[in-house]
């Protein structure tokens, strides 16, 4: 099965991926029987190409590098270019778009409505855009379940680490009642470089911006919106609870100097930007806010765009899992993990069509 994929964004992950297909060719058709195919890719201001045959990747790369603008690729024989993101979801021969457009957090828009063009023509979506699963899970499940197609998302929470598919496959049976943990690289990132480095908040966000963990608008790392998303996504698909960004207490990094820094290690504490939502009864209670943990917390110890969630388990007791948080490779790796499950749940026939 060769899969066929239209990238809809062609930043920092869709680059990710790209290379990831590249390098790892070889390897994943003879582990897993595993290929794919880029037939297209639409961006906004990076152009868009289709090659309903699958786009040449190096010089989708060579020409993106050196011109800026992918629509240079050389006009071979039934090569198309200029197409929307609406044109191409629903008019390419794709099987599965990948969809690593920004993140609003306001509206989730216009990643909503791709995912909506793409169940409607029948199309797998994998996704590391948090929008869609933040603001519209319930619809957006329904819809892929309808039109019996796969709407996979395990970037959404800390890139490529299983933060999702881990406590959905294998803590399965116990009533998870709280999860925890820092889940914004870009934030950890900063807050690091600010102890260890004595970098100022400034320097630390360019830097994290310069290697592509920080979003398109910085606002949504800084302020604390990323990592709200991020526990409303935990809370719906992992803890099967309805809970809204709205009514996650909110506050992100902004106001933390060098000297709160340089006080919280006098006291043997450090600052960490900390996510948890917490069942109590019939009410969920969420927050994002900064917190001075003790040395001997194991967040503590949790550095640059690392990335930790605990998951309170009523048969197991608390569980953690650390892992990469953001990053290009990284997060092109949840998309490869989404793909691959794809086509192993399609020969367990576990999906009416893929
Ligand atoms: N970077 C990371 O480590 C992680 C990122 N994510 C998420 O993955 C997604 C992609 O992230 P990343 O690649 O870093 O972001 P980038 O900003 O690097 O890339 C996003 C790309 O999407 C393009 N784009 C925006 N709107 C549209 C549209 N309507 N149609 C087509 N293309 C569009 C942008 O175009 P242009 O700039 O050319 O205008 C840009 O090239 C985001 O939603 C982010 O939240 C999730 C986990 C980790
Ligand atoms: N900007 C985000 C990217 C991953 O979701 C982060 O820094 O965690």
């Amino acid at each position: 099965m060769v899969h066929k994929l239209a990238l809809i964004g062609f930043g920092v992950v869709g680059q990710g991926l790209v290379e990831i297909l590249l390098n790892k060719q070889e390897k994943l058709q003879k582990e897993e029987g595993f290929e794919a195919v880029v037939v297209a890719i639409s961006d906004l201001m990076k152009g868009s190409i289709y090659h309903p045959d699958g786009l040449h990747l190096e010089t989708v790369l060579k020409v993106l590098k050196e011109t800026g603008n992918i629509e240079n690729y050389p006009d071979v024989p039934g090569i198309i270019k200029g197409w929307d993101s609406f044109k191409t979801i629903r008019e390419t021969n794709a099987d599965t778009i990948v969809e690593v457009s920004y993140t609003d957090v306001k509206t989730g828009q216009p990643a909503i409505d791709h995912c909506k063009a793409a169940f409607e023509s029948g199309k797998n979506v994998i996704m590391t855009n948090k929008g869609p699963v933040a603001l519209a899970y319930k619809e957006l499940s329904q819809m892929a379940k309808k039109y019996g197609v796969y709407w996979g998302f395990e970037g959404t929470v800390m890139s490529g680490t299983p933060a999702l598919r881990m406590p959905i496959t294998s803590l399965a049976g116990n009533d998870i009642t709280e999860i925890k943990g820092i889940l914004n690289g870009t934030t950890n990132y900063i807050l690091t470089k600010m102890e260890e480095e004595g970098w100022t908040y400034e320097e630390a966000l360019r830097e994290a911006q310069r290697l592509g963990y920080a979003e398109a608008d910085p606002t949504s790392d800084v302020e604390g919106y990323d990592a709200k998303f991020k526990i409303v996504i935990l809370a719906n698909y992992v803890m099967n609870v309805p809970l809204s960004a709205e009514e996650v207490i909110c506050k992100g990094i902004t106001d933390i100097t060098l000297d709160d820094i340089e006080e919280a290690k006098q006291q043997g504490k450090r600052w960490k930007l900390i996510a948890k939502v917490r069942k109590e009864q019939d009410k969920v209670i969420a927050s994002v806010a900064p917190e001075k943990v003790d040395l001997t917390d194991p967040l503590a110890s949790i550095s640059g765009t690392t990335n930790a969630v605990t998951y309170e388990c009523d048969l197991l007791g608390p569980v953690t899992l650390v892992g990469a948080g953001a990053g290009k490779m990284e997060t092109g790796f949840s998309l490869l993990i989404d793909l691959i499950n794809i086509q192993r749940a399609a020969h367990q026939q576990k999906l009416v069509k893929i």
